[in-house]
């Protein structure tokens, strides 16, 4: 079943909307011939039946990306540049078509999808440079008959398994690297969200990208092709995107095999603001922050933690802003927070408000689903009296939840930062240099937001610690986690 006649209507390139996984540059059907619907999170509408492939097909991939590695890994630096220079201008090209997509998969307002598809494509663009700079070294030798030296070389067949919260920019910060280094991928996209990945695919096969070098494998039996892809002697590497729980289990399974592993997993971002800071901006950095993608994004604000000092002043400009913020389908004009992506993301954010309230906190905005516009709507809430006592200190929200914790002293705010397994993202909002110093050195986060509440940008390196993951995504330093550096010493040379 395809997308309606009235919604391919609404497509410049309707032929970018697929139902098949993209194998070794062909679209194929499930061997099974199964399929799964994709539904609409704001309307709960069947869009369209995919392909339900599984772990035949996905060694199918795997063995077209071995094949095709041969001839990818010698092409030239310069010609891989060209031709995902040439994949990114196609992307840019379709950014309506893309974000037309993302919204009615992923259900985020039109104008987020919009900037994602601008986000995902430069990490194409980013990387196409990084191809022609994968630079070795020439060592100072340590004999007079030898003569030192690196090599970067590409690891290998690549596997990408991404979340349906970015479904263009969490391929593309894979993919970018992963072709640049003239590595080949097989990309398993969220079930939750398969027609952008599709479509990237396509556009990929527009660009001229051979072959099998980059698949796309979509099926509801994750498990399978995830064991498919961590137990195959091929894959080299697995770059993860999604949730802790997941990364973990999906590095034992790649420990068999000892390949290399990306991890980019969960959060629970602090969002410290001390008496000190400009307190507007520290609203607006909130807003940014905790809201965007309807809370739904692994570096939002999931603590708000606010000196005694201002308390009350945040709290009560936050929900001024929060009143504007308008919720619903992701099409209608002027909305700011669409749907939760499904039923369970509804349940979980309600368990964790529902406790929090039952233990003493207040719903200062909202607080509960917004059953009028529909079964996944959560409205936007602000939380206050909440203590570090409760679940929702410990948990990622992933909802349009904003939790104000009260504290005293500068130490007891990096106290409360730190407790949790989680390192990703952080923000802190201060005009005391001494202090930005101090508590920038102390926060256990792979990033950290000074005055800011959005940081993620192709051009730094994006990334976690502890249980957050490891690796680095974007920046000059994204490249190396697709890349061998083999040392060469040759000898006998008196
Ligand atoms: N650190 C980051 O950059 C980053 C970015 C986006 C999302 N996330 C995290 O991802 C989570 C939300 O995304 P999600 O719900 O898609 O996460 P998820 O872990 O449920 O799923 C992520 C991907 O893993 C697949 N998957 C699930 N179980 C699997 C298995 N047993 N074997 C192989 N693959 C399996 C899913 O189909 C999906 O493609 C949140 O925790 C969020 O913080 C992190
Ligand atoms: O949710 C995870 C994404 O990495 C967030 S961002 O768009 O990169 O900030």
């Amino acid at each position: 079943m395809s997308l309606s006649t009235h919604l391919l209507s609404t497509f410049s390139q309707p032929e970018l909307i697929h139902h098949q996984s993209y194998i070794n540059g062909q679209w194929v059907n499930s061997l099974s011939g199964d399929t799964f619907p994709v539904i609409n999170p704001s309307t709960g509408e069947h869009l369209i039946d995919v392909a339900d492939v599984g772990a035949l097909e996905t060694k199918h991939a795997i063995d077209a990306a071995q094949v095709a590695l041969g001839k990818w890994r010698t092409v030239l630096p310069k010609e891989r540049s060209r031709l995902l220079r040439k994949w990114y201008q196609l992307i840019l090209d379709n950014q309506d078509d893309l974000a037309r997509l993302m919204t009615l998969e992923q259900g985020k307002p039109f104008a987020e999808s919009k900037g994602e598809v601008l986000y995902g494509a430069s990490f194409i663009d980013w990387f196409a440079d990084e191809a022609r700079r994968l630079y070795g070294d020439v060592i100072p030798t340590f004999a007079q008959d030898k003569r030192l030296l690196t090599v970067k070389q590409p690891v290998g067949v690549v596997a990408a398994i991404t979340p349906w919260n970015f479904p263009i920019a969490m391929i593309t910060r894979k993919a970018g690297p992963a072709l640049a280094a003239g590595c080949t991928i097989v990309i398993k996209p969220s079930d939750e969200t398969p027609l952008c990945a599709l479509a990237l695919a396509d556009l990929a096969q527009q660009a001229g990208i051979p072959a099998g070098v980059l698949n796309v494998v979509v099926g509801k039996k994750a498990a399978d092709i995830g064991n498919a892809l961590t137990s195959h002697t091929d894959v080299k590497k697995l770059s993860f995107t999604g949730s802790t729980p997941v990364g973990k289990l999906l590095l034992t399974q790649c420990a068999q095999t000892v390949k290399r592993t990306s991890m980019e997993l969960g959060g629970n971002a602090p969002f410290i603001v001390f008496n000190d800071a400009d307190v507007d901006a520290a609203v607006e950095g909130a807003i940014a922050s905790k809201y965007r993608n309807a809370g739904q994004t692994c570096v939002c604000a999931n603590r708000m933690l606010v000196q005694a000092g201002i308390y009350d002043t945040f709290a009560e400009k936050l929900a001024a802003r929060v009143q504007q913020l308008t919720t619903g389908d992701g099409f209608s004009r002027n909305v700011h927070i669409g749907p939760l992506i499904n039923s369970a993301a509804i349940k979980k954010v309600s368990e964790l408000v529902n406790d929090a309230v039952n233990n003493g906190a207040t719903a200062l905005i909202g607080g509960k689903p917004a059953t009028s516009l529909g079964t996944q709507f959560y409205e936007p809430t602000i939380l206050t009296g909440v203590t570090q006592d409760m679940t929702i200190f410990h948990n990622e929200i992933f909802g349009p939840v904003a939790p104000l914790f009260k504290f005293e002293t500068e130490a007891e705010a990096i106290e409360m930062a730190n407790d949790t397994p989680f390192g990703l993202a952080s923000y802190f909002y201060s005009q005391d240099l001494a202090r930005i110093w101090r508590v920038s050195e102390a926060l256990d986060y792979g990033m950290v937001g000074i005055n800011e509440g959005i940081v993620s940008t192709e051009v730094a390196p994006f990334g976690g610690m502890k249980e957050s993951g490891s690796g680095r995504e974007g920046s000059k330093y994204g490249i190396d986690e697709y890349v061998e550096i083999k040392y060469l010493c040759m000898g006998g040379l008196r």
